[in-house]
């Protein structure tokens, strides 16, 4: 089970989620209590081993700010929150990083269909922590998509059980408040996944 930790801002944070195992890391550089600035999204990434994949979070945003912000950055993947069109992807496509898109369940839900490389499905708000209906997409994501929205340690396996995703991604559930990561949430997290 792939397993991505999102909205960190923390290098002792980041070093709790490389530890635990997790396999992505995300900083999200849009408007939020998790935002992030590209520089300091440069100095959490340098922390980050290879194997990790880092991946800057935008929502909104048209391609050329997207594009400034990964090159200052130096993530290695771009995650599209919302309904960013296709030419967005396209745009980005010659940054040569991990294309990530996330949709609420009413998009189209074929990872691929916007030469993305990752699919994530998540709740109607993003990052709002509020748990939602997984069960209604199970069957319907293709490719390699990660649930989200509203997990957490104690209902992340509930959660599997009923979506049957292929990894999972989750921020609030590992917070004591917005924004505010905890590391022994995220070691739980990790733990509660892979059991
Ligand atoms: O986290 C945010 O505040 C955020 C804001 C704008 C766009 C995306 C955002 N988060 C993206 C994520 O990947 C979250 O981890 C995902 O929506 C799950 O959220 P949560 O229900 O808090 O676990």
């Amino acid at each position: 089970m792939y397993v991505k930790i999102c909205g960190l801002s923390d290098p002792a944070h980041v070093a709790a989620a490389v530890e635990a195992g997790a396999d992505a890391i995300g900083f999200v550089m849009t408007r939020s209590p998790r935002r992030v600035t590209p520089e300091r999204a440069a100095e959490l990434a340098a922390l980050v081993p290879p194997h990790v994949l880092t991946v800057g979070v935008f929502r909104g945003e048209d391609p050329e700010t997207v594009r400034a912000a990964v090159l200052a950055s130096g993530v290695r993947g771009v995650q599209l929150h919302g309904r960013h069109p296709h030419g967005d992807f396209t745009a980005l496509k010659d940054l040569g990083v991990r294309l990530v898109r996330a949709v609420d369940a009413q998009a189209d839900l074929r990872c691929g269909a916007y030469d993305e490389d990752l699919l994530i499905v998540d709740a109607p708000h993003a990052g709002s922590g509020l748990p939602w209906d997984w069960a209604a997409v199970r069957g319907r994501p293709t490719g390699q998509w990660m649930l989200a929205g509203g997990l957490d340690p104690a209902n992340v396996r509930e959660a599997v059980a009923a979506a049957d995703p292929w990894g999972v991604d989750v921020s609030s559930g590992v917070e004591t408040a917005p924004g505010v990561k905890d590391s022994a949430l995220i070691r739980a997290f990790l733990e509660a996944v892979r059991g």
